[in-house]
């Protein structure tokens, strides 16, 4: 089939006419199997603590035996659906689908639009590098085990780093900060993650801190991420206005919809873009290239199927020359399967 043509769309009429390569007379032959991978260190957020990385490895195979591979990695804390909605869906489609039962699959179950979807677009694509040249942000845990973890990134070669905030106390963490912002060489960056942990008051401080240390070590503060709760837009906004460090969102935007909103409530700063859990991949892309939103695209500890299908949107879209955050493998008890069929057959 031609991928390349797939637009899905909203009426059904056009969906038929513009999608023949799968249309309801070409089907694909559809199989899923749910994964598990635990994490070596559980994953510390202001949310709480997140152990196993659960989610749904999809398998397409078209009548040419053409294969394309999805991914349902939900995260419902995040604002996506949950694992067993997701199963639930899987579950009830037939064997045979079409096209037409990929663009229709609603807006509340946004990590199986992304799955589906590009398991479809993807039928015959025997790449599995796109995006390998763009710059990737590391993740550091919370806590004083940054002060090292930065280290051992540095030397595999990250130079954008993101650390968790939001977690411990404040008067503590703004410590590790000052302690991390004067060990981190010239050329790195720093991003800061709160998970929508801070309070006004407390989202004051840290930018005034950054603002600060900004004046005093070479490495660059980035920016905050999501430092208020997703119900306080116009308190970011505020904040966005006074001062030098950048703010992203990140919770705010965990959906295409919620994306729309905050574009259309005036966000003009940092979106930080999870394609794992945002939806439909071409509505992400028209999106992007309507507004040229400043992005930076995330992973949300997908395997190597969906991280590939979000790399080549974020090879796509990205702008400003901003690291991606896929630096997340040293989270992971055991290395990952490194193409669709080796990680499929050990399901
Ligand atoms: O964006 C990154 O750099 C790494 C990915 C990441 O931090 C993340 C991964 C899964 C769920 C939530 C988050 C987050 O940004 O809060
Ligand atoms: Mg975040």
């Amino acid at each position: 089939m031609d991928a390349d043509k797939f637009v899905p769309q909203h009426s059904r009429s056009v969906q038929v006419s513009q999608c023949k390569s799968l249309s309801t007379q070409h089907s694909a032959l559809f199989t899923f199997r749910p994964y598990q991978r635990k994490f070596a260190r559980p994953l510390t957020t202001h949310h709480g603590v997140w152990d196993i990385r659960e989610g749904i490895i999809l398998r397409l195979v078209d009548e040419t035996g053409k294969v394309g591979w999805g991914e349902i990695a939900p995260i419902s804390w995040f604002g996506s659906e949950t694992l067993e909605q997701a199963l639930d869906f899987c579950r009830q489609l037939p064997t045979e689908i079409t096209s037409e039962t990929i663009v229709s699959i609603p807006d509340d179950l946004p990590a199986c639009q992304f799955g589906f979807e590009s398991a479809l677009t993807g039928m015959g694509s025997r790449q599995w590098e796109v995006g390998e040249n763009l710059s990737c942000s590391g993740l550091l845990a919370a806590g004083e085990v940054a002060l090292q973890q930065w280290q051992q990134l540095w030397e595999e070669g990250y130079r954008t780093f993101k650390w968790k905030i939001g977690v411990d106390a404040i008067a503590k963490e703004l410590a590790i900060f000052d302690n991390l912002c004067r060990s981190l060489p010239a050329s790195a960056k720093l991003r800061l993650d709160a998970n929508g942990g801070l309070s006004y008051e407390a989202a004051k401080l840290w930018l005034e801190t950054c603002d600060k240390i900004q004046g005093e070590v070479a490495a660059e503060i980035e920016f905050l991420e999501q430092p208020l709760p997703v119900n306080e837009l116009a308190g970011m906004l505020e904040l966005s206005k006074f001062y030098r460090t950048a703010i992203a969102l990140d919770e705010s935007v965990a959906t295409l919809q919620q994306l729309i909103s905050c574009y259309q409530q005036g966000w003009r700063g940092i979106f930080v873009l999870k394609p794992g859990i945002l939806g439909s991949p071409s509505k992400l892309r028209q999106f992007c290239q309507q507004h040229e939103i400043d992005a930076v695209f995330s992973s949300v500890f997908e395997t190597v199927i969906g991280r590939q299908a979000a790399l080549n949107l974020a090879a796509e879209l990205s702008r400003k020359n901003r690291a991606v955050g896929f630096g997340v493998d040293h989270f992971f008890a055991q290395a990952a399967a490194t193409n669709p069929e080796s990680l499929w057959n050990n399901l």
